[in-house]
C-alpha cells in the first residue's frame, strides 16, 4: 500500500490558551513530502498543541498559517484537511468488531460495501489483523488494539498521519516490537506523517528527523545521529541518552591528553560545560589514568553494565560497558574519555 504524500509547513504559529498562557512560541517548521518527523521533548512542551494545530483541532493565534502543499489550510476543520490520527488511548469503538472500526470512515464517506471489504481486508493484512477481523475490541490486547487504532486512521488514505504517543501505553517489549513495525509500515507507506513521543528510543528508530522541543519552542531540528551527536545545548544534551558531566576540568582549552584520551584535566571555571555519554568512557586500571574515581554502585543490565563512579568530577558519573568484568562497589577505578567523544557545550 502506497500513500500519495504532500509537504506540511507551519508559519509563525504559536498558540494561547485563554488569552494568558503562551504554550506554543512563534514557530515555523517545514515537513517534506513523506518525511516521518517525530517532535520529542518532556510532558508540558508543546508537542500535542503542535500535533493539534496540523490537524486542525486548533487554531494557531491570528498571524499564524498552515499549509498542506501549497494549499493553506489555517482556517480548515479537521474533516476538511484528511489527516489520519492515532492516540495513546486508542479511541476505538468498543461496541463495534475490528472489521468494522477500521471500516468507520469509509462507510461515514459512502464507500459501498465491495469496495470497503476490498480495502479492509488489505488494511487487516497491513496491520496483521487478518485472523482478528470479527473479533470485538475488548478481546484484543494494547497492541492489537494500536494497530486496529492505525488500520483505522490509514483507511480514508489520509493526506497526512499524525500519531499522539501511541505506544506509550503499551509494555517494554511490546513497545519495541511494535516500534519495528511501525518503522517499516511507516517507510512502506510513504505518508507524511507527525509523531509525537516522549521516549528518545522510538525518536531515535522513526524518526527520518527530530525536533527536540521544550517550554513551548523548537531547542534543535536535525536527523537522530545530528542531535544525538552534536547536541545544540544542554537541554537537547540531557535530553537523549545517559550524559555526565567534568565540572571544573577544562581549562584554556588545553587538555592533558594521553594517546588521545582525556586522563589528566586541569581545574578552571568560567567555560564552557564538557559533558561525555557514559557509553564513550572506558574503564582502566587506576593507575592508567589520572582521572580516577572509587565505584560507588554497580547495575547489572545483562548486555551491559552501568558504573557510577565517586571522585571523578563534582558529581558521580556513570560508565555503560559491555565487557564482563565482575567490578566491585567500593574498588578504586580509572577512566579514559576519547577526546573526540567529548560534548563540549556553551552555557545558553
Ligand atoms: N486546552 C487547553 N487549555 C489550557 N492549557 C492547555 C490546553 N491544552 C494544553 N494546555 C497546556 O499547554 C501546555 C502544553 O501542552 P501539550 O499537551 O502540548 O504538551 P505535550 O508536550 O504534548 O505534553 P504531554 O506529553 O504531557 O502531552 C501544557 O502546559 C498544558 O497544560
Amino acid at each position: 500500500m502506497k500513500l500519495n504524500s504532500i509537504p506540511i509547513r507551519l508559519e509563525n504559529c504559536s498558540k494561547t490558551y485563554n488569552q494568558k498562557t503562551q504554550v506554543l512560541q512563534p514557530t515555523s517548521l517545514a515537513i517534506s513530502a513523506g518525511e516521518t518527523l517525530v517532535l520529542l521533548g518532556p510532558s508540558g512542551c508543546g508537542k500535542t498543541t503542535t500535533l493539534r494545530l496540523i490537524a486542525g483541532l486548533e487554531r494557531p493565534d491570528p498571524g499564524g498559517r498552515i499549509f498542506f502543499g501549497e494549499e493553506d489550510v489555517t482556517q480548515q476543520a479537521i474533516e476538511e484537511r484528511r489527516v489520519g490520527m492515532v492516540f495513546q488511548n486508542y479511541a476505538l469503538f468498543p461496541n463495534f468488531t475490528v472489521r468494522e472500526n477500521i471500516g468507520y470512515g469509509l462507510k461515514i464517506k459512502k464507500i459501498p460495501p465491495r469496495l470497503r471489504k476490498v480495502r479492509v481486508d488489505e488494511l487487516l493484512e497491513l496491520v496483521h489483523l487478518t485472523e482478528h477481523a470479527d473479533k470485538n475490541i475488548a478481546q484484543l490486547s494494547g497492541g492489537q488494539k494500536q494497530r486496529v487504532a492505525l488500520a483505522r486512521a490509514l483507511a480514508p488514505e489520509p493526506r497526512v498521519l499524525l500519531l499522539d504517543e501511541p505506544l506509550t501505553a503499551l509494555d517494554a517489549k511490546l513497545r519495541e516490537t511494535l516500534r519495528t513495525d511501525m518503522d517499516l509500515l511507516l517507510k512502506n507507506l510513504g505518508v507524511t506523517t507527525v509523531y509525537v513521543t516522549h521516549d528518545q528510543a522510538e525518536a531515535m528508530v522513526l524518526g527520518d528527523r527530530v525536533i527536540v522541543m521544550s517550554a513551548g519552542r523548537i531547542e534543535q531540528a536535525g536527523s537522530p545521529r545530528d542531535i544525538y551527536f552534536q547536541p545544540k545545548n544542554r537541554h537537547v544534551a540531557h535530553f537523549l541518552g545517559s550524559l555526565n558531566c567534568l565540572n571544573g576540568f577544562f581549562k584554556d582549552d588545553a587538555f592533558h591528553t594521553h594517546g588521545g584520551h582525556i586522563a589528566c584535566p586541569a581545574q578552571a571555571a568560567g567555560l564552557p560545560e564538557v559533558f561525555f555519554r557514559s557509553e564513550d568512557a572506558m574503564l582502566v586500571a587506576p593507575g592508567q589514568s589520572t582521572l580516577r574515581g572509587i565505584i560507588a554502585n554497580i547495575q547489572f543490565l545483562g548486555e551491559r553494565t552501568r558504573v557510577y563512579l565517586q571522585g571523578v568530577s563534582d558529581s558521580v558519573v556513570c560508565v555503560e560497558t559491555s565487557n564482563r568484568t565482575n567490578y566491585q562497589t567500593g574498588q578504586e577505578a580509572g577512566l579514559l574519555i576519547p577526546q573526540e567523544h567529548l560534548l563540549i557545550i556553551h552555557k545558553d
